[in-house]
Order: structure tokens, then C-alpha cells, then sequence
């Protein structure tokens, strides 16, 4: 082994924040910025393919305590996939730099595998300087509460009871145990929307599907003391046993040909994002029922953004999970006039854009 400047110990811990779409990632991190005590990090974002929406976002955080030194966004797409063209040279600036970072944050998409991720910090330019700290797991607890992403077999026999059309193997439900699988720490995010007896339903259910000795905490808006989220001292990277994923079942199935060194393949081929421009809505409450319509149409799983509204100066940013759709103005907002749509692979795009077609569209 080449001997590394640092001693031992001295290595940047990393956390990198997951879950699934609109589970609350977003929040969590924004708050732990917020509480952050002047510890310097640096902030790695990752969004799918909506030219950086969420970056836009995490740095509209003006906020003086907002301890981000930097936000370094991705783009070459999804994280998982794009780990040496464009997550590693970005971790390899953020080492050279004359003063790193003290901590660094990684956000992934919701439809990111975080095993490759953590995979990748056994690079040889990134391991002697930095160590998983821990994979944090965001789980949206209303959406689980209500079965929308079934954990148990009965769960799952009931969903497919419901609907035949459902395969219990959707890439959503591996995609989701996949994450799961990989937590040092599992938060329960939403718990203002849950019943204390649903929490600790979701709670049970949960634990059953962690590696043992994974903490599973409950969260309003993400917020958790810093002493919960950083330090936990995982060293990921050098335990990965017991973080496989389930994925390459599904890519075996469909490239039987090929090897197994492609397992970690993309696991979104399922899913698709799309930007649409949208004009300008008559009110906000015109703009939620349209948002919430189209989330209702088969296969959207998440739309977010920032939208005219007729008459208002700010735009309003829009927020929808499942069927929650939460709007705010947004003064200094940029880019509005566009929606993020993200979905199973061959969701009616069309259905979609006569949705939210927005006022002009409708006239
Ligand atoms: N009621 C409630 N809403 C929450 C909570 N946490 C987050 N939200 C809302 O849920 C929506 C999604 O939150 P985000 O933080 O953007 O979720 P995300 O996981 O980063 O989403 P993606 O990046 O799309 O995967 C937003 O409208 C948030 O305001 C919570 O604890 N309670």
C-alpha cells in the first residue's frame, strides 16, 4: 500500500443522503446545513436529468447560517451510472482544494443505487482522503403508511390483488429495498403525517428489511440534531457485505448475455424525467389540481418546480408526492415556467402535457 499523507483517522468523512423520490433528501440536508455549527462542507448534488432543478434549489438557501461552502452539482445524469466521468473528478477537485472540506454531503437522485456510489470511494485517487461516514435513507412514512411502496409479502399480495396489472417486482420496490439495504441510518421522514400508531407499524416493517444495528429514527421535515446524521463512522467502503443489492436479478433477466461486472448497471432504463415548459396557470389553486391530475396518471411518480401564476409577480414553486401537492411563492426564483416529471418508463407523456398545459394551453 502507498503510505497516504494523512495519518489514519484524518480521512473527510462523507454522507450520502438517499431515498426514494420525494422522501424528504432535500429538507434533511437543507436543515443540516442550517445546524451545521460552522463545520465546513461541501455539498454534492446529483438530480436526474432535470438540468439541475435541485441544485437551483439548495442554493437559493441565501440563508447566513447555511454552512455550504460549496454546492457542486453533477450533470452527466445519474450518479450511479456516472461515477468516474463525473463523481470522482468532481470528489478529486473538492481534495485538492488549499482547504477541503470538512465534511462532505452527497445528495442522490431518488432513483439512484447508492451501492455504486459507495463503491466508488474505494478509488485509489479518493480512499486514502475520504471515508463513508454513513448512508443516511430518507423514507417517506405517510407514503409508506398508505402502501404505496410495499415492504411485506402481504402487503405486496394485496397490491397485486388490487391491480394485475403490477408486477411485484417493479424496479420501484427493488429500488427501494436496494436503498434500504445499503443504510447506516434509516429516517422516517413525514412522521407529522402519520399516526403514532402507523409510525411504529412502518417502523416495524422497516426493521425487519435493515442490516442489523441500523438505527431507524422519525423525522418532521428532516429535522435531526447534526450528532444523529454526521459522525457515524460507517467506513461503508470496506463493508459491503450485506449491502448488495437485488437489482442485477432484474438486469440478469434482461441481458442474459452479459456478464455479471455490468451488475450495477442503471437501474433507471425503468424510468424516465422529463422538463416541460408550462405557461402560466389562472391561480395556485388552479396549478395544485393540475399538478395533482397529473400525478394521478399512470406511472408519474414526482413533479416538482417553479410556475407563473397569472397576476403574481413571484413565481410559485411546486412540490408533489404521490397525492400531496404542496405551492409557495417564490421571489428571485430562477427559471420558472417549468415542471420535472419524473416516472416509470412509458408514462403517457402526452396525458401529462395537456394536464399541464397551464392557462394559455387551456384557453
Ligand atoms: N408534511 C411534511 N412534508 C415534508 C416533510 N419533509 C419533506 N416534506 C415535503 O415533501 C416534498 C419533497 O421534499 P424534498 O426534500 O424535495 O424531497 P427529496 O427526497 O429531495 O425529493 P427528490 O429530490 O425529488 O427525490 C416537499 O414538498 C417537502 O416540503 C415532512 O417531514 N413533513
Amino acid at each position: 500500500m502507498t503510505a497516504s499523507f494523512g495519518t489514519p483517522g484524518t480521512k473527510i468523512p462523507a454522507t450520502i443522503v438517499t431515498g426514494f423520490l420525494g422522501a424528504g433528501k432535500t429538507t434533511l440536508i437543507r436543515n443540516l446545513l442550517q445546524n451545521a455549527g460552522g463545520k465546513r462542507i461541501a455539498l454534492i448534488v446529483n438530480e436526474f436529468g432535470d438540468m439541475g432543478f435541485d441544485g437551483s434549489l439548495v442554493n437559493g438557501c441565501a440563508d447566513p447560517d447555511c454552512a455550504a461552502e460549496e454546492v457542486v452539482e453533477l450533470t452527466n445524469g445519474c450518479i450511479c451510472c456516472t461515477v468516474a466521468d463525473d463523481f470522482l473528478p468532481t470528489m478529486e477537485m473538492l481534495l485538492a482544494r488549499e482547504t477541503p472540506p470538512e465534511h462532505i454531503v452527497i445528495e442522490t437522485s431518488g432513483l439512484a443505487l447508492p451501492q455504486p456510489l459507495v463503491r466508488a470511494f474505494s478509488w485509489p485517487s479518493v480512499k486514502p482522503k475520504v471515508t463513508v461516514d454513513g448512508v443516511v435513507t430518507v423514507l417517506d412514512a405517510a407514503a409508506l403508511a398508505e402502501g404505496r411502496i410495499a415492504l411485506d409479502e402481504d402487503a405486496l399480495e394485496a397490491q397485486r390483488a388490487a391491480d394485475e396489472a403490477l408486477d411485484h417486482e417493479s424496479p420501484v420496490e427493488e429500488l427501494f429495498h436496494d436503498q434500504l439495504r445499503c443504510a447506516d441510518l434509516v429516517v422516517l421522514n413525514k412522521a407529522d403525517l402519520v399516526s403514532e400508531t402507523a409510525l411504529d407499524s412502518v417502523h416495524g416493517r422497516i426493521a425487519k428489511d435493515v442490516r442489523s444495528a441500523v438505527h431507524i429514527v422519525s423525522s418532521e421535515k428532516g429535522t435531526l440534531p447534526i450528532e444523529v446524521l454526521l459522525g457515524r463512522g460507517s467506513a461503508a467502503e470496506d463493508d459491503m457485505s450485506g449491502r448488495h443489492e437485488h437489482h442485477h436479478h432484474h438486469h440478469d433477466h434482461d441481458h442474459e448475455d452479459e456478464d455479471h461486472h455490468h451488475h450495477d448497471h442503471h437501474h433507471h432504463d425503468d424510468f424516465e424525467s422529463h422538463v416541460l415548459p408550462v405557461s402560466a396557470f389562472a391561480s395556485l389553486k388552479q396549478a395544485e389540481d393540475k399538478v395533482l391530475e397529473a400525478m394521478s396518471l399512470k406511472g408519474v411518480l414526482r413533479i416538482k418546480g417553479a410556475v407563473e401564476i397569472d397576476r403574481k409577480a413571484a413565481p410559485a414553486m411546486v412540490q408533489a408526492v404521490g397525492p400531496r401537492v404542496e405551492t409557495w411563492f417564490a421571489a428571485g426564483a430562477e427559471s420558472s415556467g417549468r415542471l420535472v416529471v419524473i416516472g416509470l418508463k412509458g408514462l403517457d407523456l402526452d396525458a401529462v402535457r395537456s394536464v399541464l398545459g397551464g392557462l394559455k394551453a387551456a384557453a
